[in-house]
């Protein structure tokens, strides 16, 4: 058991228990939400429309007073708990102080420390180099600037299921087409997609799955693109919004190897799984993968919005002064935000906690297979776990059912997520602080969702 001893996150008043004082979602939330439906375009969808007022520890409170088991961390981001202590002080001190200055006109010292700190735990012991943006798309958008600008390629290959987010480059290495490209085209070119080693659905089954998905992302490189016009191949150590994939292993490896042996820049997108969430400071690290580049952001700054872009000092130093930037990029707030959450995943053994989470999910979810022939697969690490359901006895993708057991999470207080190319996956992303007592019995409330659906 991974001690905390830091006050109850959320400041002290923030009880870490289910409270369902209305149904769910509540009146006041009712009320909000057909202002929010008068307000903001129906395209920004809502997973459960609750209004928060308050969170921290392993629970959101809602303008009804419910208090909801969070196993969503607002999608792979509270890491360190909302409104995290350290997080809160050094804000605190920092909005007083000044909020933005654009680090390109006037710098400051703490987004020179954020820089020195990601060049030092991210992997790798080469000489690397960081800069700071807003979001993970702005991160994968650059990382991919930078690869051609340093190769003078233009192609860059990408995965079945990744995601990499909404802008025009990131949508186009995003493999899902409804709902983040459908109908938002034309593309960017010079995008290839290869086939992901997805273990649960490869056709010849997970002994070969590494091997031949690799040799198929080789071929397909060779034959269609051309090894020596490939700027870089991008893609998520699991893959997140595609389904918590974890590629069969060894396949990252071999694709990292041909990368290296073919100087192309390998890009990991750890947007989702950084910073302690997969019981690593971050997920190459389960293979001992080292990326040429690393995009991080959600879990990076505790809610604020920061994104990184981390790489060999020779790829990142070679463009010119002026290519990189951006207004806001490492806005002061948002760096105190990350050093904040760095000495906290440090002290409180983040990475120690999201394994322990995993120990405590794993197995019940494998026993719960057992009695659900509807959870065709279970998977994931440390903090980041999954089940994939199915129509039992088949690894036909159960929407329908995956919908039905989350909204029964939901009325039961329960903020749980979905995902995947086939929308038929529960991800689990609870906060690494959230306590064992409602970790239990939140996966209680899953398990009487999904064997009651
Ligand atoms: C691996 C990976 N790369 C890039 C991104 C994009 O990060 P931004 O900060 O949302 O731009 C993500 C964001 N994933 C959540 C998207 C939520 C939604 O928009 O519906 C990711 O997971």
């Amino acid at each position: 058991m991974t001690a905390l001893n830091v006050p109850p996150h959320g400041g002290p008043d923030l009880p870490q228990e289910r409270r369902l004082v209305t149904e769910i979602p509540g009146p006041r939330s009712r009320e909000m939400f057909a202002r929010k439906q008068a307000a903001v375009p129906p395209g920004v969808g809502t997973t459960l429309p609750v209004f928060v007022t308050k969170a921290g520890g392993g629970v959101v409170v809602d303008a009804d007073g419910n208090s909801l088991i969070d196993f969503g961390s607002g999608i792979a981001v509270t890491n360190v708990g909302n409104a995290a202590p350290r997080v809160v002080e050094r804000v605190r001190k920092q909005v007083a102080d000044f909020t933005h200055t654009c680090f390109m006109v006037t710098p400051y010292e703490s987004y020179v420390r954020v820089c020195e700190t990601l060049n030092r735990i991210t992997p790798g012991d080469h000489d690397k180099r960081t800069f700071l943006v807003n979001s993970g798309a702005e991160a994968v958008e650059n990382a991919v600037k930078v690869a051609r600008h340093a190769t003078g390629r233009p192609a860059v290959v990408v995965f079945d299921h990744g995601y990499h987010g909404r802008t025009l480059l990131t949508m186009t290495l995003t493999a899902k087409n409804m709902p983040y490209k459908h109908r938002f085209g034309p593309f960017a070119p010079e995008v290839y997609r290869a086939p992901l080693a997805y273990p649960f659905r490869w056709p010849t089954g997970r002994e070969r799955c590494a091997e031949e998905a690799a040799a198929q992302t080789i071929d397909m490189i060779d034959k269609q693109v051309g090894a020596e016009n490939v700027a870089a191949v991008v893609i998520e150590p699991i893959a997140g919004e595609g389904g918590f994939i974890e590629p069969a292993p060894g396949f990252l490896p071999k694709i990292a190897e041909f990368c290296r042996a073919n100087g192309i820049v390998f890009v990991a997108d750890e947007v989702q799984t950084g910073f302690a969430r997969t019981g690593h400071l971050f997920a190459c690290e389960h293979e001992g993968i080292v990326p040429d580049i690393i995009t991080t952001a959600k879990g990076i700054a505790g809610g604020l919005p920061l994104a990184a872009v981390t790489g060999r000092a020779e790829l990142l130093d070679a463009v010119h002064p002026g290519g990189l930037g951006g207004t806001y990029g490492g806005n002061p707030l948002a760096c105190e935000a990350a050093l904040a959450v760095f000495e906290t995943i440090e002290r409180e053994d983040l990475v120690g906690r999201a394994r322990r989470i995993g120990s405590i999910m794993l197995p019940r979810l494998r026993a719960l297979a057992e009695r659900a022939p509807a959870v065709g697969d279970v998977r994931g690490r440390g903090a980041m776990i999954a089940i994939e359901l199915v129509r039992p006895g088949t690894t036909e993708p159960d929407p329908a059912l995956t919908a039905q057991v989350a909204k029964r999470c939901h009325a039961e207080g329960l903020l749980v997520l979905t995902a995947g190319t086939y929308g038929n996956v529960l991800r689990f992303l609870p906060p690494l602080v959230i306590p064992d007592h409602l970790l239990e019995e939140g996966l209680t409330i899953l398990e009487k969702a999904v064997i009651e659906a």
